[in-house]
């Protein structure tokens, strides 16, 4: 049982960079993919008895236009996070084959939160999915401790650990705000979909901890859509302005929309006692009013 523990790291302590050996990892299966690599479900089994523990392997993709440069801070981001809600770091493993390095982590048995949800949704309840919102926001809460920006946060970079405990994953977006700056701005576009992106974001490309929040509500949505695929929020953004725009110009519409105050609209499955809205300042309001 988790007991909701994000501690900061000992600053002195050097993180212990646990080494995996290439031969002893036997690749599984794949589990999906992330910014930039593919995810592997290995088993790091040194004895080749099949004793050893699952891990989840992921390996930067080199047709995708990430470089080892981002993969490495990838690295040294998710090393550096000690939290209950955040997927923890396992170690590396130099591939000398392919002269690339795999980053392995936990593995996490229930998969994504979007598949959890199509798969387990008749036994999810309310209070099971604000329990989850609680858990995000905790471990964005520790994110934000350690001065990191996500800039990915959505219900796809939501993985399940148990029936009651979900944990955010996958920071190959994540960057250090620096300490005399409040945002950050990026020089190029990424692949991640402007519709989890706050207006500043999508105007200027800036990102900042105020960013994340504005995710943080799109990901309530998710949520309490039960990550219905007809409830994405880029299918009902897409629905509002039009499917015949190109994605060259979808931006600018969606700035537009954003500018007079179209929000996603509350998700119907959502129990009266849920009230979402995200104003154009970026606080997210959860009204919950708990009554019987
Ligand atoms: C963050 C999202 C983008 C990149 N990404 C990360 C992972 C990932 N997955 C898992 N577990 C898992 C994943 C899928 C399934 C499914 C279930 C349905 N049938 C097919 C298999 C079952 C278990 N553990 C992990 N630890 C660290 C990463 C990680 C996957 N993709």
């Amino acid at each position: 049982k988790s007991d909701g523990f994000c501690r900061r790291p000992n600053m002195f302590k050097k993180q212990q960079q646990d080494v995996f050996e290439e031969r002893y990892l036997r690749c599984i299966s794949i589990l999906g993919k992330g910014n930039f690599g593919s995810v592997e479900l290995c088993r790091y089994d040194p004895w080749g008895d099949n004793t050893g523990d699952l891990v989840a392997v992921k390996e930067l993709q080199s047709n995708k236009q990430a470089t080892m440069a981002d993969f490495q801070r990838e690295i040294q981001t998710i090393s550096s996070l000690h939290c209950d809600y955040i997927v923890k770091y396992k170690g590396i493993c130099y591939s000398a084959g392919r002269l690339s390095t795999k980053l392995v982590m936990e593995y996490l048995p229930y998969g994504s939160l979007i598949g959890y949800m199509e798969k387990h949704r008749q036994n999810v309840c309310t209070r099971r999915l604000l329990l989850f919102a609680s858990q995000i926001c905790k471990g964005m809460e520790y994110l934000q401790s350690m001065r990191y920006v996500h800039r990915d946060l959505a219900a796809r970079n939501i993985l399940v650990a148990s029936d009651t405990l979900v944990k955010i994953a996958d920071f190959g977006l994540t960057k250090i705000i620096p300490v005399d700056k409040e945002y950050y701005r990026v020089t190029q576009p990424g692949e991640s979909p402007i519709f989890w992106y706050a207006p500043e974001s999508v105007s200027e490309l800036k990102f900042s901890h105020k960013s994340d929040v504005w995710s943080f509500g799109i990901v309530l949505h998710e949520l309490f859509s039960y990550c219905d695929i007809s409830r994405n929020p880029k299918r009902l953004c897409i629905q509002k302005i039009g499917s015949y725009v190109q994605s060259s110009s979808m931006a600018i519409h969606l700035l537009n929309l954003l500018k007079d105050n179209w929000r996603l609209p509350m998700p119907s499955q959502c129990p009266p006692k849920v009230k979402i809205k995200t104003d154009f300042y970026m606080n997210v309001f959860v009204w919950v009013t708990l009554t019987n």
